[in-house]
């Protein structure tokens, strides 16, 4: 659809500066920006604080412009205050002023009576020698100035020393507002007025935003969703919104909604959402249409289809209860003091899941521990790669996993007392062997992009028919990853929880307390009830670190039973 494509560019960026962006040599092929910052959650967080530095060159500029407008300005007023009289007195002035707001005289009839009434005024005359003695050249010295210089410059600089976002990282910002409202059912309106399920954030998006995003949505086939949200552009843009123009919202919103009904009638619908009806040619019934949901029963455990556990999971970061009471009455919490580590300060377990076990752990790590690790970790984030089916040489950039990722090394034998409180804390709560590099992996920090930042359902284990792991990550002979410690570093206000969607259960992002579990089961197969999940980050920023421990040196710590499938 070039329509939409063509109009993104030409909507959101003033002309002027795409030819900076795109001629500045510093951006060469090989320095491409990158699309990084829908995922990285530092990457924008610069870019914050960088926009202050904009916002105060825009503003100096804005001041030099104001003042070469207020020149011409006056200039104007002055003629226009001081041939007033004249055209009230005037009849035939007065007509072919036509009420303009500066007149401009032609004809010569006219250009003779305005000659003939100023030449005998003084103070008329006084005024017009004034105005091209004075007036003029004020207009004239301002504009030798080049005002211009300065923002040039800055801008230029700005396209050299920062990787400016790209329109694939509003790509992916757009995917990340479709997905929160997905994932947790948002209405486009409060989404526009910025009401993030009951938190009125009061900062929505303007009708230009809801027109980019509509149209994102139309480009991965949710038509339906695509309509919504420029319909609500539209009447946003009947209501006074100036960020776009009313013919361009209005031709998007016919285009899609025609092709939203084409699908509709083709019974073959390509699309991830249409509405039940057509929608009419006015747009006046799009606010009663219905969609019809696809799924209305949320079935646990391993289900051959996988659509199921993409439900589930939904349902579970909406904070949906999929377990009857009966399935949760044993659960517990408890304090637990059975290591030396803890006799005076125990550690508080609550269980989400019995068989196989989930278990929440409450201030296993302290806050100076956590602003210590994100320390360390912040100078090496980069963008998550997976591995598994999708891996190619070297990883691949993932959108099934929106965050960025760096190892920190917590080897027993590396001096950092705090940074070790990792591993003990976690051999205090399991009794597993969590050292590095051989028990267990090094500790992986991650942190979730701003936008719906989230990790699809997978599973931790490594080895899995079919797929070829880096000698790095499959280490020598250490086996599968037998269990997940997932600290949480930070508190997220709205979602960002973890959901495991096959046991019906998820977690909340408390800032230092730990998940845990197992991912393989007692005989070393995987787990396939371990699926998993990093619920979108609706608002807020998601931080964890993740320990993975090694299978085999764990063999006296977690024996195998009798039984062949357990
Ligand atoms: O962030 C989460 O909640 C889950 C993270 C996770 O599953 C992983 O990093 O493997
Ligand atoms: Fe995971």
């Amino acid at each position: 659809m070039i329509f939409v494509n063509s109009f993104v560019y030409y909507s959101l960026i003033p002309f002027g500066i795409i030819i900076i962006f795109i001629t500045h040599p510093s951006l060469a092929e090989d320095e491409k920006p990158h699309d990084d910052y829908y995922t990285s959650l530092i990457g924008v967080q610069n870019l914050a604080r960088k926009e202050q530095q904009t916002v105060a060159q825009l503003v100096r500029y804005k001041r030099k412009l104001e003042e070469r407008l207020t020149l011409v300005e006056r200039y104007l007023e002055d003629y226009r205050k001081s041939i007033r009289p004249l055209i009230q007195k005037s009849k035939t002035l007065r007509k072919s002023s036509l009420k303009k707001q500066y007149p401009i005289f032609r004809k010569e009839n006219d250009l003779h009576t305005i000659s003939e009434t100023m030449s005998s005024h003084p103070l008329m005359v006084f005024r017009l020698l004034r105005r091209y003695a004075k007036e003029l050249p004020d207009i004239a010295l301002n504009l030798f100035q080049d005002i211009n210089i300065e923002i040039k410059d800055y801008l230029a600089m700005l396209a050299d020393n920062l990787d400016l976002p790209t329109e694939g990282d509003l790509n992916g910002a757009a995917d990340g507002i479709l997905r929160l409202q997905e994932t947790y059912q948002l209405s486009t309106y409060d989404l526009s007025v910025g009401k993030l399920i009951e938190k009125d954030t009061g900062c929505g998006l303007v009708a230009s935003d809801m027109q980019l995003i509509g149209v994102r949505a139309f480009n991965t086939k949710k038509y339906a969703t695509s309509v919504e949200w420029i319909y609500h552009g539209w009447q946003m843009v009947k209501n006074g919104d100036k960020s776009i123009s009313m013919e361009i919202i209005k031709e998007n919103l016919r285009v899609t909604s025609d092709h939203h009904n084409i699908e509709l009638l083709s019974f073959k619908p390509s699309s991830l959402s249409l509405f039940q009806n057509l929608i009419n040619s006015t747009w006046s019934n799009i606010d009663g249409l219905y969609r019809t949901p696809l799924v209305t029963e949320y079935p646990l455990k391993i289900v051959s289809d996988t659509i199921f556990d993409y439900y589930n999971f939904n349902a579970l970061c909406r904070g949906e209860q999929l377990l009857t009471p009966a399935q949760t009455k044993n659960l517990r919490c408890w304090y637990a003091h059975d290591s030396p580590y803890n006799i005076i300060s125990p550690l508080k377990f609550e269980a989400h899941h019995e068989n196989p076990p989930v278990y929440q752990v409450y201030d296993m790590i302290s806050d100076e521990a956590i602003r210590h690790i994100k320390k360390l970790a912040e100078p090496h984030l980069k963008r998550a790669q997976v591995l598994g089916s999708y891996q190619k040489a070297g990883g691949i950039k993932s959108d099934v996993r929106t965050s960025s990722v760096a190892w920190i090394s917590d080897k027993q034998d590396v001096n950092d007392t705090l940074l070790l409180k990792v591993p003990k804390s976690i051999q205090s709560a399991t009794g597993l062997i969590p050292w590095a590099m051989r028990a267990a992996e090094e500790l992986q920090i991650s942190c979730y992009g701003s936008v719906g930042g989230f990790y699809v359902p997978h599973f931790d284990a490594l080895f899995h028919p079919g797929v070829t792991l880096s000698k790095e990550m499959e280490g020598t002979n250490r086996g599968d990853r037998v269990a997940t410690i997932m600290f949480y570093l930070s508190d997220v206000e709205l979602g960002g929880g973890t959901a495991f969607p096959r046991l019906g259960i998820a977690s909340k992002a408390v800032k230092g307390s730990a998940v845990i579990w197992y991912n393989l089961r007692y005989n070393g197969e995987r787990e396939l009830l371990m699926l998993h999940g990093g619920c979108p980050v609706l608002y807020g920023n998601k931080w964890v670190a993740n320990k993975w421990i090694r299978l085999y040196d764990q063999f006296h710590v977690r024996k195998c039973t009798k039984h062949r499938f357990e």
